[in-house]
């Protein structure tokens, strides 16, 4: 049988689930045989792939993260766009069948998709019931709004709680999907959409005022900071903090490990803030098919992207991992089967992406040397966090020093 290398990211309860999908798939026919490899966290497995065309060595199939689609997209001779692989292999493929916000993020101007959505998500807010009981707070209080949460906050600190809140990806919650969900930019040019030519806006009286909250927050100790990536997780399913803002996808550890009542609520927003609430963003990854392998192979890749987008396989994928139902059947599906009223808050990252139709501000990010930008977002807001600036002055500087990097990319793929 030919061989089909897909190097992904995951490791945990997803890397358990695409385990599954991979055997499923070999299992079903006899011609390919998917080999799935772990390469490190979403940036290692970029950085990898990148590395490993340069040498010749790339994998058919590689997990790239929402952050890195400006890159990939710019990196023309090393990708093979996912509607010619399925035009030329012959699988069962329909563009129209994806959700329009998922679809957008991956698909040019002129309609073409180049990657395959494969793992989408959005942030939503996590609640430990327990914890909010344990401090003497009434866990189905309203969660809505910043100005509540905030408000949770100091009642769950005097309450003993040590860890009030906690969050994932720094910049993709607090920054980049606060701005969305405020309708304001993030970077200028429709975020990069646009062109090129686009500059950080992060800096903004939204950006700002948040940012200023959530150092408030963490000088005080309501607001425990753990790392740039998932870090919070592991507190979080412990039972060690109340509050968790993390990508819908933390579902699938939170359900397998938490010994503790849960509850998921929509990604909170400041009350008079912008045009809040507007739609959330989406992060994840979704699957590049990389140059230089053979026709034979590239129908096994097209066979693959095939099954992994079934209904079947994508609701399931959905239910189990919290990831959004990429595909219009795949989210239908799960409704019929009861699954959203089985499972209350499932349904939350879903709504948060389609609510309302996306605005310049909302439609998701592209923009260039993005890894490397987080990484200067996340410095600066670390130093929020341990009182060394104020959130001026650090929104400024990752916008000065972020602005940099973008001109320089910009000034590369002319
Ligand atoms: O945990 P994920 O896979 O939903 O990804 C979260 C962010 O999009 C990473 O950039």
């Amino acid at each position: 049988a030919t061989e089909i290398q897909w190097w992904h990211a995951f490791t945990g309860r997803l890397g358990e689930l695409l385990a599954a999908q991979i055997e499923e798939f070999n299992a079903s026919q006899s011609d390919f045989v998917v080999v799935g490899s772990h390469k490190g966290n979403y940036s290692e497995t970029l950085n990898a792939g990148i590395a490993a065309f340069r040498a010749n060595e790339q994998p058919h199939i590689l997990m790239v993260f929402e952050v890195g689609t400006a890159t990939m997209m710019a990196a023309k001779g090393a990708i093979k766009p996912v509607y010619e692989v399925m035009a030329e292999g012959g699988a069962p493929f329909d563009p129209d069948a994806y959700m329009g916000a998922v679809k957008g993020y991956y698909t040019t101007t002129d309609g073409d998709m180049l990657s395959l959505p494969y793992n989408s998500s959005t942030p939503v807010l996590y609640v430990n019931r327990d914890a909010f009981t344990a401090a003497g707070m009434d866990p189905d209080m309203d969660l809505s709004t910043w100005q509540n949460v905030g408000a949770a906050l100091d009642g769950l600190k005097a309450g003993g709680e040590d860890c009030p809140l906690v969050t994932a990806w720094q910049s993709w919650v607090h920054l980049e999907n606060l701005s969305a969900w405020h309708d304001v930019p993030f970077a200028t040019k429709e975020n990069g959409f646009a062109g090129l030519d686009t500059e950080l806006s992060l800096n903004g009286p939204v950006q700002v005022a948040h940012i200023d909250a959530m150092g408030q927050w963490a000088k005080d100790g309501k607001f425990i900071y753990t790392g740039r990536r998932n870090e919070g997780g592991a507190n979080f399913r412990a039972g060690e903090c109340a509050l968790f803002t993390e990508s819908s996808a933390g579902y699938a550890g939170v359900k397998a490990e938490a010994k503790f009542d849960f509850d998921i609520r929509t990604l909170p927003y400041w009350e008079g803030a912008g045009n809040a609430p507007q739609n959330t963003i989406i992060g994840g990854s979704s699957l590049w098919v990389l140059e230089g392998h053979d026709a034979e192979e590239y129908k096994g890749v097209s066979q693959f992207l095939s099954f992994l987008s079934s209904s079947d396989v994508q609701a399931k994928w959905h239910q189990n991992t919290g990831y959004l139902p990429i595909t219009n059947a795949a989210a239908e599906q799960t409704k019929a089967e009861g699954f959203y009223d089985a499972n209350p808050g499932t349904e939350i990252a879903g709504m948060q992406m389609t609510g309302k139709a996306p605005t310049g501000n909302s439609k998701g990010l592209r923009l260039g040397s993005f890894d490397q930008i987080r990484g200067i977002i996340d410095e600066e807001l670390e130093a929020v966090w341990a009182g060394d600036k104020d959130a001026q002055t650090a929104l400024d500087s990752a916008k000065e020093r972020g602005d940099a990097l973008l001109r320089r990319f910009e000034q590369a793929n002319r």
